[in-house]
């Protein structure tokens, strides 16, 4: 149950988390194919791999849903939000506050502690939150992260680390979109699996809607949801949970 600080949250459970309506987006260079999507519906708490060739719109779809990029024409909303038709300053707020994004490059900043770069996330999104320190430590527990790791710099931690604090700082202003790019591929087996059980935990935790993006197909058993990138583009009808029937551990 969301409690007051919450308050500025979008109403769950009206419509989709993600919608898209005949979607258009094209890189200024002319040689690029860029990307006409539809229909593409996805429910408040779904979980969904998505996947296809390298060069079929993966990063550029995420890149639309985080606002980094704008669709030329058609509409995204999120949360029953025209996330798509808000100002660029409109949209940079609705981000920090609903949106936490985890790139390949996990974009913390090396020299700040481990603990500054969380508190980072909160203050771009407005968040008031008084005791951060406590939130991030629960965070970085539930992530397998010892809490004396908070006042270490980003740099002296291993990739394995920073893909998990990363998460952390993703997950602090409890986002109700979570976007995901090709985050275990520094990672051996054992680490992988444990940090997709853990990633996917979190998000049941707290009815996150997760798109979460890779080429590594042993990957898809953590979710119920898999979409092909090729099914999503040029066709008329795709409702994530209809796809592909549901897929469980
Ligand atoms: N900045 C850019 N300028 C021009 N074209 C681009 C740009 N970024 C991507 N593209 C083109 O847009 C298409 C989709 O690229 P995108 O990176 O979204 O694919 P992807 O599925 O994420 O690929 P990968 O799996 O290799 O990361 C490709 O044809 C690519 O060449």
């Amino acid at each position: 149950m969301k409690n007051e600080a919450d308050s500025n949250k979008a109403a769950p459970n009206q419509g989709n988390a993600i919608a898209l309506n005949d979607v258009n987006y094209h890189y200024a260079d002319a040689n690029s194919s860029g990307l006409h999507i539809p229909t593409w519906k996805v429910n408040y708490g779904d979980r969904v791999f998505l996947h296809g060739h390298s060069g079929s719109g993966k990063t550029t779809l995420l890149n639309l849903l985080a606002g980094v990029l704008t669709p030329q024409s058609g509409e995204l909303s999120l949360l029953g939000k025209p996330f798509s038709a808000l100002s660029a300053r409109q949209r940079d707020k609705f981000r920090a506050q609903h949106i936490g994004v985890v790139f390949q490059q996990f974009n913390l900043i090396p020299y700040l502690s481990v603990l500054k770069n969380i508190e980072l996330a909160t203050y771009f999104a407005k968040a008031g939150k008084t005791n951060i320190t406590d939130a991030a430590e629960a965070l970085l527990t539930g992530l397998n992260l010892p809490a004396t790791i908070l006042q270490q710099p980003a740099n002296a931690l291993s990739v394995g680390q920073q893909q998990r604090v990363a998460i952390a700082r993703a997950l602090i202003n409890k986002p109700e979109i979570l976007l995901v790019d090709e985050p275990t591929s520094a990672l051996d087996a054992a680490a992988r699996d444990a940090f997709m059980t853990i990633l996917i935990d979190m998000c049941k935790q707290h009815n996150t809607t997760l798109i979460f993006v890779s080429h590594d197909m042993y990957l898809k058993k953590f979710f119920e949801t898999s979409v092909e990138m090729s099914s999503l583009k040029g066709s008329s009808l795709k409702q994530s949970s209809l796809i592909q029937p549901a897929e469980t551990k």
